[in-house]
């Protein structure tokens, strides 16, 4: 099967990605294991890291802030990240962002149908609930509530990574954020390392001075093979530790934490390992 460049898969990229085919593989890879497609399940461990780094994430900083103002950078279909952050008071509004008109479309249907229609959440709120004890206010049926509340309509951004300009001129609220959080998607999303470095200086630009980012994503992976029509594979680029440990901090980062799970087979992705990194904005640049 052919690997499709970054300039092909950049341009053919509406066409060819499904979110309903993307949120089915968070199905299949993360909770529910009867449904669980067996050549995928192996990526199980991958995807309850990703979500357990990203709660473990927010309630760190939640301990030390109030009224955080939180963006998922490359969100996708999936409002994962943005349950997680809406269900802490600390957390009072909520944005995403990606490049594709149809993720963010099926984004507002899960949230407005509060997840009936579109991709059923209830698995990943279990497990989210299981890993914390702050959720007395919040059970099930209502933790679309808050995230309703403060993720408005206008709270979904769309915007390109690759370009100079991500966000394609809209006004932007520079060094107004308190948190940023990206997973599983940088790689994909730019054509090169210096294109990456580029994204880490415009999340630098939008968070406030003492802010902090939360970077989750494969390492040494050169493709990746998303639920996508016809299961193409797409172009990524190839970082590894010593790569963010050089660029997150020229890029004006300090490093507190890094975490690192190895894959045991490779069937969704030929990365070897994906590394979670909690980074603090050290100063403007
Ligand atoms: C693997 S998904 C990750 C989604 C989500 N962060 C998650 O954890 O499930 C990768 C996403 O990258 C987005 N993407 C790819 N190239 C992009 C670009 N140039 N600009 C913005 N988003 C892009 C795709 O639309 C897709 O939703």
């Amino acid at each position: 099967m052919s690997i499709l460049s970054y300039q092909e898969k950049h341009d053919k990229y509406e066409k060819i990605f499904s979110p309903e085919k993307y949120m089915g593989f968070w199905n299949a890879l993360t909770l529910d294991k009867e449904k669980s497609d067996l050549e995928v399940s192996s990526g199980q461990r991958t995807m309850r890291f990703s979500i357990r780094s990203i709660n473990d994430f927010i309630s760190l900083i939640c301990r030390r802030r109030q009224n955080i103002k939180f963006h998922d950078l490359g969100c996708g279909p999936s409002v994962v990240n943005m349950l997680s952050a809406a269900a802490f008071p600390q957390i009072t509004s909520v944005e995403g962002s990606d490049f594709l008109s149809s993720n963010l479309d099926y984004l507002k249907i899960s949230i407005n149908s509060e997840g009936k229609q579109g991709y059923n959440y209830t698995k990943i709120i279990e497990f989210i609930n299981s890993m914390n004890e702050q959720r007395g206010h919040l059970n099930l049926n209502n933790y679309f509530i808050p995230l309703k509340d403060k993720c408005l309509p206008e709270n979904f951004v769309k915007y390109d990574m690759s370009l100079e300009d991500i966000f394609c001129g809209r006004k932007m609220q520079w060094g107004t954020y308190d948190v940023v959080v990206s997973t599983m998607f940088l790689t994909d999303a730019v054509p090169s390392k210096g294109h990456y470095r580029n994204v880490l200086r415009t999340v630098n630009r939008m968070l406030k001075l003492g802010g902090t980012f939360c970077l989750l994503d494969f390492l040494n992976q050169s493709f990746w093979t998303p639920c996508i029509k016809g299961m193409q594979k797409l172009s990524a680029v190839p970082i590894n530790l010593q790569f963010l440990e050089k660029s997150l901090p020229a890029t004006g980062f300090e490093i507190e934490e890094m975490r690192v799970i190895h894959h045991e087979e490779n069937k969704f992705c030929n990365g070897d390992k994906v590394a979670c990194v909690r980074a603090t904005k050290a100063k403007d640049l």
